[in-house]
């Protein structure tokens, strides 16, 4: 994918900079170490192999500038944190592509779930199924309290199933009885379930989102670093090593379930469904 980045803009110090790319705004304040990071996909922040792989060079260039120690994920687009994973990269595409877009996929998480930013999601908008699992990655959730902001790890419901380490960040969240429960019946939770549920940590209205997150953040950029990391290392190598130790046999895995004829008309059906829903 061609990558184009975006110039910063002009103003009077750093915090007045931004950078990124095409569909990842990164607006940093080097003053307090946090940059807010929004995803601008439109119209639904599919997770593309573009958005995917500018995701992961935005988090890299963030990860290695020591001025940064926290970053807050938020959506550009309005009502929407993340569609998820980009049905039309899982569609009609041959296997080549599959894989490649899976290992996409795999290289985002790892990245996530292990980074050494705190990490705080900003749900400002739906969030199923990949836009989940990228906010489970997060240290932190906060979610617009809206009955349309809906959550959740929805895959079954398009005849899909979500992959082993899908599940163990679930399970790592909310424990397995209620993972189980999620995936198997691909429930997509209102904010206030998700809260209780504890898929969120918090739920505030719509335009508190991001100076909550901004709150929240200041509490964890008071712990020091070091510890900070080792302990969230402690809590989630081992789930990150599942994935590492069979990264090849994964995205096999998920070529030729993807590439199955039944598998192949699910998710045609699901998109037929989704854009028949307008007229
Ligand atoms: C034995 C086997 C073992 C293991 C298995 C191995 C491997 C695992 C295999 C597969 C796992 C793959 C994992 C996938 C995870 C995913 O993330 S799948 C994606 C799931 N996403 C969804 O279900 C969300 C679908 N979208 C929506 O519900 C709504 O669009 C949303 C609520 C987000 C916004 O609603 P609204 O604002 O009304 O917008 P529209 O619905 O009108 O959509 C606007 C246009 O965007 C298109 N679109 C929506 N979502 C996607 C998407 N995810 N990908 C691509 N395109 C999408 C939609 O069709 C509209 O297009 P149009 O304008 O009509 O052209």
């Amino acid at each position: 994918a061609t990558i184009r980045r975006t110039e910063p803009t002009a103003g009077s110090g750093d915090s007045a900079r931004r950078f990124g790319t095409q569909r990842v705004l990164v607006e940093p304040d080097a003053a307090s170490g946090v940059a807010v990071m929004k995803f601008k996909n439109p119209p639904v922040n599919s997770l593309s192999l573009e958005l995917l792989t500018e995701f992961i060079i935005s988090l890299e260039k963030l990860e290695n500038d020591k001025t940064f120690r926290g970053v807050i994920l938020t959506s550009d687009c309005p009502r929407v944190f993340s569609a998820g994973l980009d049905l039309t990269e899982m569609c009609g595409k041959n296997p080549a592509h599959y894989a490649e877009y899976w290992k996409a996929v795999q290289e985002l998480w790892l990245r996530l779930y292990l980074s050494n930013l705190v990490l705080i999601a900003a749900i400002n908008g739906a969030c199923p199924a990949g836009g989940c699992l990228i906010s489970l990655t997060c240290d932190y959730r906060i979610l617009a309290d809206n009955p349309k902001y809906l959550i959740g790890l929805n895959e079954t419901l398009l005849g899909i199933v979500a992959p082993f380490w899908f599940k163990d960040t679930l399970v790592n969240t909310i424990g397995h009885r209620a993972s189980e429960q999620a995936l198997q019946l691909g429930l997509l939770f209102l904010p206030a379930e998700a809260l209780q549920v504890g898929l969120v940590d918090q739920v505030v209205p719509e335009d508190q989102v991001l100076s909550t997150a901004l709150s929240v953040m200041a509490r964890w950029m008071a712990i020091p670093d070091h510890a900070r990391q080792l302990t969230k290392n402690m809590m989630r190598k081992t789930t990150v090593d599942r994935l590492v130790k069979q990264r090849d046999a994964d995205i096999q895995n998920f070529v030729s379930f993807i590439s199955r004829d039944s598998i192949q008309k699910s998710l045609q059906m699901y998109l037929e469904k989704l854009k028949q829903k307008k007229g």
